[in-house]
Parts: C-alpha cells; structure tokens; sequence
C-alpha cells in the first residue's frame, strides 16, 4: 500500500488494492482535497441555506445575477473524440461481469457507475477502478462461480464514461489530515490518475444543485490537467441535470465548464427525487401521485426535458436522455415485450424532441435504442442542429409539479415500501441496481420510494383509494405485511427504511446513513 504523507487508507484490503492505491496516486489525492475539499463542504453548507430559505417560502427561477451568461453568445467546446456519437449509452456498475458484457454490449457509450448503480462498499471503490484499469489495457477477464468465462470481444468497444459519487459522500477509508476524503474526488481522482494516458478521461457528474458546484468540479478538472501536463479540454464532463434546482442554471452549469463540458443529461429519476425532497414540507402545490404514474409527459417532466434539449443545443452541447425502468427478460416473453414497447416509446419521445442519444439499463435494450434514435439521426452523428427555437419554458412551467395528474393509492404506498425496503437490503449486502418486479432499482428510483412515503406523511395525506391517513402506524404495519412474504432477513434494511421515510428529520440522502453501517 502506498505511503502518501499525510494519508491514511483504512481496511479491509484486497489482493490487488495496492496496484490502485499507490504512493503517487494517495499523494495526488491529498492534493486534491487539500486544494478543493473546503470549497466542496462550504458548498454543500450552501445547499442547506438554500434548503432553509425554501421551507420558509422561498422559490426557484432563472437567477437575476447570471442574467449576462445566459444572454451572451457563447458555444462548449466541441464534441470530444469518442463522444461525437452518443446515440445509445448502456449504464452500469463497475464489477467485472458487468463491465465486460458492458463493454461487449454494441453500445456507443458505457457510463461506468460508481454512483446511483453502486454501493460504495470499499471493495467495490477500489475493484471498480482495478475492474476499469484492466479493461481498459483490454486484460480484463471473469469466470463466474458456474464456470463461465467472459473476455473482452473483438468489436469496437463503447467509449468508457465514469461517473463518480456526488459532493455530499465522503470515503471514510481514506484520510487526508485526519478528515475523511471525498467520495467525489477519490473516484475522480483514482480513476484520472491510472488512465488517463491510456485512454481519454471522460466523467458524468451527478446531483449538483448550482452552477458554482459546476465551477468547483471545472477547477478540480484544471488543476488535474496541469498537474499532469495534459491539454486544457482532456477530460470532459457530461452534467447530470438531475436536480430541481439544477433546472434552472442549465446555461450557467454548461458555461462554467465550458472547456470541458460533453453535455447535459435528464436524469429523471434523482429529478423527481429533489423536487419531492426540495418541496417536502410546502403541501398539495408540490404533492406528487403514484411514483409510477409519473411519467415523462406531464407537464413539469415535459419542461425539464424539453428545456434541457434547448440549452444544450443553443450551445452546442449535446443532450442526453435518460433511463425508463423497464428491464427485459430472457426467460418471460411478455415481461420481455411489454420492456421493448414501453423503452420504444420512450425513446421514440426522446429523439423525436431532439436528443442526441440515451441511456439504457441493459444490453438487450441496445438495439430498440439503436434502431430508433438511428431512425431519426440518419447518417449524421447526433441533432445539435435542431435548436429547438420552438421551445419556451418559463419558470413556472418547470414549479407546475401540482398539476400532475393521478392518485395516491395503497398500492402505492405498498409498492414504496416493499420495494425501498427490498433494495436497501440489496444496498447493504453491495449491490447498488436490482430488478424488482421487472424495473430497474438504483439509489435514485429508492429515493424516491422513501421520501414519497416521508411527504405523504408529513402532509397529512389521506389515500385516494381508501381515505386511509398516511400514518407512521400505517406504514409499519404495511411494512409487516409486505415484508412476510419476501423471506431472508430484512430487519436492517427496514429499520434504514423507516429511519429514511418516516422519522420527523428528513435525512438528505438514504445514502448517508447507509454508508455509516457499512464496514
Ligand atoms: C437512475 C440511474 O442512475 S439509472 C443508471 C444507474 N442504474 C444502472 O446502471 C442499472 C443498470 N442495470 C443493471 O444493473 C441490471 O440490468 C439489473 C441489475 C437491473 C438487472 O440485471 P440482471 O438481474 O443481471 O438482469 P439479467 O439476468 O436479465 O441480465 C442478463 C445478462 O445481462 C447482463 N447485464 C444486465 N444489465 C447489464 C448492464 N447494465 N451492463 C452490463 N451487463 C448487464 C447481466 O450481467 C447478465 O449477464 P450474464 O448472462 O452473462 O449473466
Ligand atoms: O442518474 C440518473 C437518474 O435518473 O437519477
Ligand atoms: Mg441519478
């Protein structure tokens, strides 16, 4: 294990963990953090300002203070080599089975997740970036306990994009100065540090709230090309806009990173997350129905999108769609057909409006995304010529959250609950994306789950099935119903649950005290 002054790495230790955690690459992040974690925490202290102005009343809209960047003229750089054509993106956390049928997947782009997809168990942190090494210097291979043998194919392979924890987690197995690192800056940093000679450092970065987060992530980007010798524009960035507030600095977070920006994202799923969490406390005006009732057309989801295409275009950038849930299967032929249709249609939405490619969960979508954006852009790379000038969304269109239609239904709240709790306990054992009932579960979709429940709650909310109140009671004695049929023990994952979805302080992200049980 490497011996970086000032750095101290906590166990457990695995076999290889010393090939990632050298000497030169501890030392490069004590620098990081020496040079950026302040910032990083007076940011985050900033989230809470804002948070704290919101449940006294306060609202979004389109900043008066960067009023000029969004009037100016100005353009991203132009689209990196790799990234010109990004029509379908498979998504996926970094274990080796998953990251060599990622790679084989016929995809243009592999986003690489140690976020949403990941339990950042130390093992997975530092195997990831061992798993994303090696497959890059194309030695990576797997047997699986029945014996099956993956290896890396012959044909092109997706250009890898990673994607690091978000600003609030930190990695408790690394200490700079007695603090612990960031979790954003370890995966950023080992992975720049082992590959960015071998292969082109491209990164998603996800849940930022404001355009100086955008600027923090620009200088830490900087500093590594410098530090490095590599040319201003090396690494790029493709910004998740999957925050509520977010929405409204789309222009302002592409211009901050304008050197390296690769585009925005719609990560729908942390979206309607933050404006159920953002919102919480201010009743019906921000009441969302059924999780799954709420799809990509209603008009607040519409904005979002719809608005998202515009910026990225007017600037250049590309714009990237997101994930629909559904996951095929290869032994149900219905479950496998309703996938293909609903992910059809919902990437059919998405290129008719102009984005220029989307994400998929699994490698058996990739051809449905293929062939539909494929449909629309033809021969050409992406649709950054089409600019969307039809388009004009206010900043009440993007608040419009309590026209959603629907209900909110028992079923509903069986569903959160069965479902959040079921891939807490699959979080806490390390694994980060599950198929539930035939969807895609990651921490954003459980996300929603639980600070659903909390706001039904907390709002006094009567069902519209059963004018049942939504009650602490109510919901342990769901939890009890629902939970006698799974089988296995799911007594940590339910007390996480509840601590995450009914306790009167609504924690931040159910990521946090998850992290705190783990090793
Ligand atoms: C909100 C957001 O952030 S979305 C982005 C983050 N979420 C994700 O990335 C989720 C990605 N998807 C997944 O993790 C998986 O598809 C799951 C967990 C939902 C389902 O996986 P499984 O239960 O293994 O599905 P299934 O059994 O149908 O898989 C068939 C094969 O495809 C592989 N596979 C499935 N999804 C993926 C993927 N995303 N990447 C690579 N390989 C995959 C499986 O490893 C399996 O391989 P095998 O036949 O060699 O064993
Ligand atoms: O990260 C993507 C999302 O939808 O959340
Ligand atoms: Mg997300």
């Amino acid at each position: 294990m490497g011996n970086a002054t000032g750095v101290e790495t906590t166990g457990p230790f695995g076999d290889r963990f010393a090939e990632i955690l050298t000497e030169e690459a501890l030392s490069f992040l004590a620098d990081l953090h020496r040079a950026f974690d302040g910032r990083r925490l007076e940011l985050l202290a900033l989230r809470k300002e804002r948070e704290a102005a919101l449940a006294a009343g306060a609202t979004f809209g389109f900043l008066p203070e960067t009023r000029d960047v969004r009037e100016a003229e100005w353009r991203v750089a132009e689209p990196a080599p790799g990234l010109e054509d990004r029509r379908v993106e498979i998504t996926g956390p970094t274990d080796a089975k998953m990251t060599i049928n990622a790679l084989n997947s016929g995809a243009k782009v592999w986003l690489a997740d140690h976020e949403d997809a990941n339990t950042p168990l130390w093992q997975n942190v530092v195997e990831g970036q061992l798993n994303l090494r090696d497959a890059i210097a194309g030695s990576l291979s797997y047997t699986s306990p029945e014996g099956k043998r993956y290896t890396l194919g012959e044909g092109p392979r997706p250009t890898i994009v990673m994607r690091p924890r978000g600003w609030h987690l930190p990695e408790k197995h690394i200490l700079v100065d007695g603090a612990p690192s960031s979790g954003s800056l370890t995966d950023f940093g080992l992975y720049f540090f082992h590959n960015h000679l071998a292969t082109r450092p491209y990164f998603y970065l996800p849940k930022m709230e404001s355009h100086l987060e955008a600027r923090l992530w620009n200088d830490v980007f900087a500093f590594a090309e410098e530090r490095f010798g590599r040319p201003t524009g090396t690494i790029r960035a493709t910004v998740l806009i999957e925050t509520f507030p977010a929405a409204f600095e789309m222009e302002e977070i592409l211009y901050e990173l304008r050197e390296h920006s690769a585009g925005l994202n719609a990560g729908r799923w942390d979206y309607m997350f933050s404006v159920i969490k953002k919102f919480r406390t201010r009743g019906r005006d921000f009441l969302l129905p059924d999780r799954n009732t709420v799809t990509m057309t209603v008009p607040f989801m519409r904005a979002y999108t719809e608005l998202l295409v515009r910026t990225c275009h007017k600037r250049g950038a590309h714009a990237i769609g997101g994930m629909a849930a559904f996951i095929p299967s290869r032994r149900d032929p219905g479950v496998n057909r309703v996938a293909l249709e609903k992910v059809g249609a919902d990437k059919r939405r998405e290129a008719g409006d102009g984005f220029d490619g989307s994400w998929v969960a699994h490698p058996d979508l990739v051809p449905v995304c293929r062939e539909i954006f494929d449909g629309v852009l033809r021969d050409r790379p992406n649709q950054l010529d089409r600019l969307r000038e039809d388009v004009s969304v206010t900043a009440e269109d993007l608040l419009a959250v309590g026209a959603t239609p629907g209900r909110r239904t028992e079923e509903g709240l069986r569903n959160a609950v069965s479902v959040g709790v079921q891939y807490l306990d699959a979080w806490l054992k390390g694994t980060g994306a599950v198929a539930i009932n035939n969807m895609m579960e990651d921490a954003a979709t459980a996300e929603i789950s639980r600070s659903q429940v909390w706001q039904w709650l907390h709002n006094d909310v009567a069902l519209d099935d059963t004018g049942e109140r939504v009650t602490r009671e109510l919901v342990e004695r769901i939890a009890d119903e629902e939970l006698a049929g799974l089988g296995g023990d799911l007594g940590a994952a339910r007390e996480l649950f509840m601590e995450v979805a009914v306790a009167d302080d609504f924690v931040d992200f159910l990521t946090i005290p998850a992290y705190e049980r783990m090793p």
